[in-house]
């Protein structure tokens, strides 16, 4: 008779309910519970887990934020390593590429693109095996970043595990995305920073790198850092294996539970980027995160595969940017 402890159906009910409410309020951006209700259930799997330890698992809403501060990062390499993108910095620059890549590639075909805001962060590289995330990094030189898997957790709307309803469940999955602080959390920070006497961070990228940085996962818990995802890959096997574009790759995350950038926009022809990258030029000074471009990719994995890489940029996407600006005071 195998003894099922009592209270682990009690925990298991508590961290999937809290799982759906953090899911919804940090990613759906559209809360299921009250906090306090929230706060409520949060103390009793606490609780439980206290009494009972051996039901503690890496995944739960507890395991977030850790207690001791790491005494330094290691270095860990990229399994896939992490590219930059080329930049043009205006429509004729944006045309030039266009031209590159298909005199590489000649083709009849109609080709669509995938435009995506440039979200002014701090990259991270994510690791999930068997569903669990079990690594973050920091791009560091594309090829070896620093592992601070510790700071990643608290990030609420990063999932400690991925949702595989619906889909075949992967192994092991890579995931680069943006790390950032909202501008409203960037302002408080320096307020803070300000009142404590300490050096402000000059915009929020540096303040994102600069939180990520922290040897004490708790600091990096309280500034809120947020993740946009925009990136999946299977070690070992073509990112066609369980997409064909990058217009799905995006659903996918979006399934698997991640946050993606809701501006992404399917774009039949280069006019119609550059009809988005207008658009998005005055428009994203609404947002309440900084931006300071757009990513253009062929959306077609196989377009990507056969055009490939230079020494540096993939020859199959581009960074059309905007003029830098100053960051809010
Ligand atoms: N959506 C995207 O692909 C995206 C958004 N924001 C960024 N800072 C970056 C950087 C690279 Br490299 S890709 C990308």
């Amino acid at each position: 008779m195998i003894q099922i402890h009592p209270e682990a159906q009690r925990t298991e009910e508590l961290r999937q309910l809290l799982q759906q409410a953090s899911y919804a309020y940090y990613v759906l951006d559209a809360p299921i519970m009250e906090d306090a209700v929230y706060d409520q259930l949060y103390r009793e799997l606490q609780e439980l887990e206290t009494q009972h330890p051996e039901l503690v698992t890496p995944d739960s809403p507890t395991q977030r934020v850790g207690e001791r501060p790491a005494t330094h990062f290691t270095s860990v390499r990229h399994n896939i390593p992490l590219y930059s993108l080329e930049n043009a910095f205006n429509i004729d620059e944006l045309q030039a590429w266009d031209q590159r890549w298909r005199r590489q590639l000649p083709t009849t075909d109609a080709v669509k693109y995938v435009s995506e805001l440039k979200i002014d962060g701090s990259a991270l590289a994510l690791t999930y095996q068997d569903g669990v995330l079990v690594r973050g990094a920091t791009r560091g030189d594309g090829v070896t970043g620093e592992e601070i898997t510790q700071n990643v957790r608290t990030i609420r709307s990063i999932p400690l595990r991925l949702n595989f309803d619906g889909i075949e469940p992967i192994e092991r999955i890579e995931v680069r995305g943006e790390a950032f602080l909202p501008l409203e959390v960037f302002k408080q920070i320096n307020e803070e920073r300000q009142k404590a006497g300490e050096q402000l961070f000059a915009n929020p990228r540096n303040a994102a790198a600069g939180t990520l940085r922290q040897l004490d996962s708790r600091i990096v818990a309280r500034r809120r850092l947020d993740f946009f995802a925009y990136t999946l890959h299977i070690p070992g096997m073509d990112d066609a294996s369980i997409a064909n574009t990058q217009w799905e790759a995006l659903e996918l995350l979006q399934k698997m539970g991640f946050r993606v950038n809701p501006n992404h926009q399917l774009c039949e022809s280069l006019a119609e980027v550059a009809e988005y990258y207008k658009y998005w030029d005055t428009e994203r000074l609404n947002l309440p995160y900084m931006t300071d471009g757009v990513v253009v990719k062929l959306n077609a994995f196989k377009l990507q595969e056969q055009l490939g890489f230079t020494q540096k940029f993939p020859r199959w996407a581009v960074a059309l940017k905007y003029p830098a600006e100053e960051a809010p005071t």
